[in-house]
């Protein structure tokens, strides 16, 4: 195969970024039909891609004229979309998370498993990002000492419609759960959740922000402020502490200003221009790789983890911060490189 023919699910904001990326800007891949649950979005995105508009999921998954499938529908449809793809044996990339529950997430990986060919790649793309990878090497390479800490912050604009306290951690404090224990090369042994003042700009019934602390089984400890009514901007930190020093993620580069007895630079207001480079590589790398016939990438295993995770953090919110520990299962090796 010379070319991934893609079949693309759920042309809402990320979905159309994603069709453009691998219709106008990668290599070895064409959106070659799209579906969405309004017609009228697909049809947008068809117009912008030339391909064709499906009136369901099945009638992509199941042509045999598509190769690959990506899903960027919304969270809660994910499972059963990945579901349906490794029944049809295609491979898939699906939009972080891979299932808002462990349980999904668990069916997923018994399919795929009884299926007997790795097919799922979850889009954790922050492990994609420049900035993280090269803190990654340093931290590999000993230029801090151990790790010691991890102090995290995932700030938003603003929550966006329909957002509840628990998608604050499945579907945003998600990513920080996948990149931390893959930065500093250590499992989770136990979480806790805390809930604060809550901010005048958070919507009602929103308690905005919320605290995560993680423990490694190394002993590592994790913080991660997830504030999705930051209001300033779209502000990604993480800084880890090591016995000889720290290293942080890099800001984006943007021309200082200095005006009117001020200086300063602009700041990202959303995650399509923070991280446009990191979804270019891991797209590029899953084409890659599918054209292969092999995964890479994040994979269901770590689609599980983080869901299992996500829900221990939302017990531990729930319970009024409780600490409660990890017993996550060995990696099997279906999953392992
Ligand atoms: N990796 C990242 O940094 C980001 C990941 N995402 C993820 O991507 C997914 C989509 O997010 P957004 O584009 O922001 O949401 P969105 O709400 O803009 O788009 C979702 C689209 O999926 C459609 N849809 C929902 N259920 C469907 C189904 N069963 N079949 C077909 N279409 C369906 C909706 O009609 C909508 O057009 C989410 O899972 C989100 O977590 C979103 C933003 C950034
Ligand atoms: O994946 C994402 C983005 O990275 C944003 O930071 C989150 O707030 C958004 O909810 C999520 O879909």
């Amino acid at each position: 195969m010379n070319e991934l023919r893609v079949g693309l699910i759920g042309c809402g904001a990320i979905g159309k970024d994603h069709a453009l990326r691998i219709q106008n800007k990668l290599q070895r891949a064409r959106i070659v039909a799209v579906t969405d649950v309004v017609r009228e979005s697909a049809e947008k995105v068809a117009q912008l891609c030339d391909c064709t508009v499906r009136d369901t999921a099945t009638e992509i998954i199941a042509d045999p004229e598509i190769d690959a499938v990506v899903v960027t529908a919304w969270d809660p449809a994910h499972k059963e979309l990945v579901l349906e793809c490794i029944e049809h044996q295609k491979f898939v990339f699906c939009e972080k998370p891979l299932a808002t529950e462990a349980k999904g997430a668990e069916e997923i990986i018994r399919t795929e498993m009884q299926g007997g060919n790795r097919l799922v790649q979850v889009g954790f793309m922050r492990r994609y990002d420049k900035g993280y990878r090269q803190m990654k090497e340093i931290i590999d390479g000993g230029g801090i000492g151990a790790p010691l800490l991890v102090h995290c912050a995932h700030r938003n604009v603003a929550s966006g419609k329909g957002v509840t306290e628990d998608f604050m951690i499945t579907q945003t404090c998600i990513h920080e759960i996948d990149l931390t224990k893959w930065l500093v090369d250590d499992d989770y042994d136990s979480v806790r959740c805390l809930v604060g003042r809550t901010s005048k700009e958070a919507p009602d019934g929103l308690r905005d922000p919320q605290m995560a602390l993680i423990r490694t089984k190394s002993g590592i400890c994790i913080d991660v402020e997830i504030f999705l009514n930051a209001r300033f901007g779209y502000d990604i930190q993480c800084q880890v502490v090591g016995e000889r020093g720290t290293v942080n993620l890099p800001d984006p580069s943007y021309p200082p200003i200095r005006t009117e007895a001020m200086k300063g630079t602009q700041l990202c207001t959303d995650w399509s221009i923070r991280f446009i480079e990191a979804y270019d590589v891991e797209l590029q790398e899953w084409i890659d790789n599918t054209i292969q016939g092999i995964t890479a990438g994040p994979n269901s295993w770590d689609g599980y983890i983080a869901a299992l995770t996500a829900d221990l953090l939302i017990k531990s919110r729930d319970e009024g911060g409780a600490e409660i520990k990890l017993n996550t299962p060995e990696r099997p090796v279906f999953y392992q490189n």
